[in-house]
């Protein structure tokens, strides 16, 4: 097919699955051979649902397609909302035959995914992702779930897809904030595992935030090469693939103190680098040189730089205390040993920790 770009598989054994990415592949990409039985529930938002339901329906030719539409935003990213996709399920007589379809962002893609895995014990599912966030890293890999209100993606499932259909048009019709925090996890890839990837996203951030269609092309397809990597590597997140978490320790951090929606997840994540980049400088990990490298390219994507007003280091280190990477109630953060290369600790000194917090958040 010709608006197909470039194609790669996330190496997992007898889970492994394409990841399809192209331009106008949403409506022109026959995706039913990767439902095995006549139904398929898509489940999308209120948002997306005008823009591209109808061209996602045309994906799947001589089955029974229905939809669920759910409510738009991270606030609606838990139980009573999930809750109305097994209603639709159930209203439409679906069996464990049954594939699900995730059309939208993360929000839409972990619940969609957590649906599928706990429907009548588990039905497959198919990623359709339409945001750049979730093109470059929420729908692949298999983590989905829910929010609590006392901490970010706290019930939830391994469970991966069938296929993921990336449709790189489909991202001029998103708004600017939301490319930007997009960008955010880019970023987190060449800073966690790709030097050269870092070195063209100084170069090219502004045509990322552009839209200029080649490069996120380039952006979207090394992402997802990072990614499938990670994950091929440590699925269940055993080790490596924590590395992935990079700034999440602080950005679910502002995210749960904000109030999930206020702060984008990718805008957190983004000042959660700046802070791990920090506190990397002073274990004497990397350098201040690099340090200032990556708050500029973090603050040239159209992030914040800093946390927002009014969060202490108090609530920094009371919300970071369910972070689920810690082991026996320590702290275990992904920090810099280079740019390009990340680890997962629990060795960072309290007083480091303590002096980042206290350059970032505002007296007590
Ligand atoms: N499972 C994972 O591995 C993983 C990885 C990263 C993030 N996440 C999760 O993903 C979520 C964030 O995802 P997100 O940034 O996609 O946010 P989102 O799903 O809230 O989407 C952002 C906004 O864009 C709208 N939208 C979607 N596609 C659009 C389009 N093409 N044109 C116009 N508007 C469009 C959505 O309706 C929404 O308003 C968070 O909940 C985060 O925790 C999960
Ligand atoms: O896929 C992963 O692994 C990640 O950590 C990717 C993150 O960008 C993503 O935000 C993920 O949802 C965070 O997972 P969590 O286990 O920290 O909730
Ligand atoms: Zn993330």
């Amino acid at each position: 097919m010709s608006n197909l770009l470039r194609e790669l598989s996330v190496d997992l054994g007898e889970r492994s699955y394409p990841i399809f990415i192209g331009q106008g592949l949403l409506g022109n990409f026959d995706l039913s051979r990767f439902v095995a039985g006549s139904q398929v529930m898509i489940v999308t938002n209120e948002t997306v649902a005008p823009l591209y339901l109808e061209s996602a329906i045309a994906c799947f030719p001589g089955k029974q397609v229905d939809t669920v539409l759910l409510p738009d935003g991270e606030s609606f990213k838990d139980w009573q909302t999930l809750n109305r996709i097994f209603d639709g399920l159930l209203e439409h007589r679906h069996t464990r035959k049954t594939t699900l379809v995730a059309l939208g962002g993360g929000v839409v893609g972990d619940m969609a995914g957590f649906a599928a895995a706990c429907y009548q014990r588990g039905v497959p599912f198919i990623q359709i992702p339409t945001t750049l966030l979730s093109q470059v890293d929420s729908s692949v890999g298999g983590k989905t779930g829910i929010n609590h209100p006392l901490g970010k993606n706290m019930i939830g499932a391994f469970h991966q897809p069938q296929a993921v259909l990336i449709d790189t048009r489909s991202l001029q019709t998103l708004p600017p904030r939301e490319v930007s925090a997009g960008i955010a996890e880019v970023i987190k890839y060449g800073l966690i595992r790709d030097l050269d990837f870092l070195a063209w996203l100084e170069e090219r951030v502004g045509d990322l935030v552009a839209l200029k269609p080649d490069a996120l092309a380039e952006a979207i397809y090394r992402s997802c090469v990072c990614k499938a990597e990670a994950v091929a590597l440590d699925e269940r997140e055993g080790g490596l693939r924590a590395i992935l978490n990079l700034g999440h320790t602080f950005g679910h951090a502002i995210e749960t103190f904000a109030g999930y929606g206020s702060w984008l997840h990718g805008e957190a994540v983004g000042t959660g680098m700046i802070m791990a980049a920090e506190l990397s400088a002073l274990e004497g990990m990397i350098s201040q040189a690099d340090c200032q490298r990556i708050t500029r390219l973090i603050l040239d994507a159209g992030l914040p730089g800093k946390p927002p007003t009014g969060m202490t280091a108090d609530d920094f280190m009371n919300l970071m205390a369910v972070d689920k990477k810690n082991i026996d109630g320590q702290l275990r953060l992904v920090l810099l040993r280079a740019l390009g290369d990340a680890v997962v600790t629990s060795e960072a000194s309290p007083d480091n920790l303590a002096l980042t917090l206290a350059r970032f958040c505002g007296p007590q």
